[in-house]
């Protein structure tokens, strides 16, 4: 990314914690992140004598409705494994004249992307241990969207930043997401091809925060192939690809989804031999408590998917209860993992009597 640096002064620089209002000097030297909205720039935030930050600075155009509800949402939250927003701001841009919406947020170093991509260049399969370390940190936070109802609904590693010498992981881009309302429709067309649940590939409106469990799902597969596990060519090929591991949907999935789907149904096997051996032969590297799991995960119909709090009792997992210790990528030495179990009255609501499985016994 480049590197072209530029300074202005934002008048109305609003602090998300204290909701005080200032002037500052915003100082943006690196450009972080291109999305189809806006950019994403690391800058400093010049508070009376003190430059404060590094954070990124994400840039859209304000006044959308579409957008709007990304700084509503940030506001909401407040999650260790959830970006937080740290001050926001509108400002005209000089280029265009136009006025932005700056969001500014805690900055991290990586995106899972990049870190999955790092070690499929040098060849090397991603440490257990940190697949573990960073799923349980997803469900931790999808635990908390979806119980305030909000699904995020573009789950992909693009969103998901990483420290990879701490093995914190925090969700971003909420510019998709959404407080869903029971009986309520939404559009079907949101999340990245690769990551869309195949109810959604089927056009169904009436759609749960269950379609971000299926993104995890393709997250979890993604860390084990260093590549995405189904990456169908167009919308429907999408679905082809699904079946080849899942085998073929059912007809009363496809018309509990959208009782108009009028396209293909794959229904013909397209592998021999069980579900199970399929998932053994594709994702093999997870072991027995990891296939387990994704194959509780993986499934078409949203309300047999695993929940939250379920992924999060899950026998995988068992890893970071009775070890506190992981191996940082780079680094010869273990460090302890970040927090994994201090959670709020509000996440112990949600998990109730599982708490005996999440949490270390000692
Ligand atoms: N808080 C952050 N810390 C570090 N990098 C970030 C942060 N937020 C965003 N980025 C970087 O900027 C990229 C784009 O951010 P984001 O996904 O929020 O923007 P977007 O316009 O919605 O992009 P897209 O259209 O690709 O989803 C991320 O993939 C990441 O590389």
């Amino acid at each position: 990314m480049s590197t072209q640096s530029s300074e202005f002064i934002a008048n109305d620089v609003t602090s998300n914690r204290s909701n005080g209002v200032k002037q500052m000097l915003v100082k943006e030297y690196k450009k972080i992140g291109e999305g189809a909205f806006g950019t994403v720039s690391q800058a400093k935030l010049l508070d009376g004598e003190t430059w404060i930050g590094p954070f990124a600075i994400k840039k859209v155009p304000a006044q959308t409705e579409y957008k709007s509800r990304e700084l509503e949402i940030l506001r909401l939250t407040n999650h260790p494994n959830v970006i937080t927003l740290e001050y926001f701001f509108t400002h005209k841009s000089p280029k265009d004249g136009k006025i932005y919406q700056h969001l500014a947020m805690e900055c991290l170093p990586e995106t899972l992307q990049l870190e999955i991509r790092c070690y499929h260049n040098s060849m090397l399969e991603l440490p257990l241990k940190h697949i573990k370390l960073y799923t349980y940190q997803i469900a931790r936070a999808m635990l908390y969207l979806h119980a305030l109802g909000i699904c995020h609904r573009d789950i992909k590693p693009s969103n998901i930043l990483v420290d990879p010498s701490t093995g914190i992981l925090k969700i971003c881009d909420f510019g998709s997401a959404k407080k869903l309302e029971p009986q309520q429709p939404s559009v079907s067309y949101i999340c990245s091809r690769y990551y869309r649940a195949p109810e959604l590939i089927v056009g169904c409106q009436y759609y749960s925060t269950q379609i971000d469990i299926w993104g995890l799902g393709c997250v979890i597969a993604e860390m084990l192939l260093r590549k995405p596990i189904f990456q169908g060519d167009d919308p429907i090929l999408q679905l082809r690809e699904i079946a080849k591991l899942l085998g073929p949907p059912d007809k009363r999935f496809l018309f509990n989804s959208n009782p108009k789907y009028v396209g293909p149904l794959f229904s013909r096997p397209l592998f021999s031999g069980k579900v199970s051996q399929r998932f053994q032969k594709v994702l093999g590297n997870a072991g027995e408590k990891g296939i387990d799991l994704l194959m509780k995960v993986l499934v078409y119909e949203p309300e047999n998917r695993l929940s939250p709090r379920r992924i999060l009792a899950h026998e995988f997992f068992d890893d970071l209860r009775i070890d506190n210790k992981f191996v940082p990528r780079g680094s010869p030495n273990p460090v302890n993992l970040p927090k994994l179990f201090n959670f709020s009255n509000f996440e112990l609501d949600v998990i109730g009597e599982l708490i005996d499985r999440v949490a270390p016994s000692h």
